[in-house]
């Protein structure tokens, strides 16, 4: 890495600088195998870091799991995403929804979308998994009306809510979109609701850490009612307090349903 080039993509040897929050900031040498532990959880380097673009949010796994909930998503499903990325979402969805399912991803980034191509073979989730080279919101997703779901995880999601709609089946499926800013969320949710999906719901996933501790305290003499003098007991037990720090925000989930009809 020279620090008077500009380079796009993170790769083995570069120096990146994670944004864990507020005032937190934290450079980090990248090496393939390394983990980085923050108080998000464990960064890791090959998967997490190295291949995606710098500037890149890490979607946690918690956003992960809702996600695949909220999508109502199984062994079976059919999936459309945008855009690909480094193709963490789409592992995901693909161990969700195989050995039947099948994803439709779309990037209209060609390095990116060739990436993600050549670590679906090298994963061996190649086949259940179409990657498609173009602009989502001009184009769509290369098919329609075979989606049970779509997720969208692009700056403009609203430009590609008519895409979505025509991508999911007839009879209906769910839809989900993940964006930082709630200016994204609201330009969304109005182009979801002109489109006719309904039950719109935005969530946000803040995990709340606990510090778990065995402590001792004096019982209190609230009076036995006995004579004698009061139980010294100190039994132990264990007592779990939110940690103070804050879980920083990822982004807000936009979940709606297209219904029949
Ligand atoms: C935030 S990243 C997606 C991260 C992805 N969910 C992951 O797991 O890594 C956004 C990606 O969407 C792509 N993208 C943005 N707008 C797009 C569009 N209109 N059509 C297709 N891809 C798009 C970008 O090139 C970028 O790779």
């Amino acid at each position: 890495m020279s620090f008077v080039a500009y380079e796009e993509l993170i790769k083995e040897g570069d120096t990146a600088i994670l944004s864990l929050g507020h005032g937190a900031m934290v450079a980090v040498r990248v090496q393939r195998g390394a983990q980085t532990q923050t108080r998000h959880g464990v960064l890791r380097h090959s998967v997490d870091l190295i291949g995606r673009p710098f500037g890149s949010k890490i979607l946690y796994s918690t956003d992960i799991a809702l996600i695949t909930m909220m999508l109502e998503l199984r062994p079976g499903s059919v999936v459309c995403e945008s855009g690909t990325g480094s193709g963490s979402v789409s592992h995901a969805i693909i161990r969700t929804i195989a050995p039947t399912g099948h994803l439709h991803t779309v990037e209209f980034h060609q390095q990116r979308a060739e990436k993600a191509r050549e670590e679906f073979q090298e994963h061996r989730v190649g086949r259940w998994v179409t990657v498609r080279t173009q602009d989502v919101c001009r184009s769509g997703f290369g098919v329609s009306h075979v989606a049970d779901a779509v997720f969208l995880d692009i700056p403009s999601p609203w430009e590609a809510v008519g895409h979505a709609w025509d991508a999911l089946k007839v009879e209906g499926g769910r839809f989900c979109s993940f964006s930082p800013c709630i200016e994204q969320v609201q330009r969304t949710c109005q182009a979801l609701a002109a489109r006719g999906f309904s039950e719109l719901s935005t969530l946000e996933v803040l995990p709340q850490v606990y510090n778990v501790r065995t402590v001792s305290l004096p019982l209190p003499d609230l009076g036995s009612g006995t004579d004698g003098p009061a139980s010294p007991d100190t039994s132990p037990f264990r007592s779990g307090t939110p940690m103070k720090e804050a879980v920083g925000h990822t982004g807000y989930l936009t979940f709606a349903t297209k219904t029949p009809g």
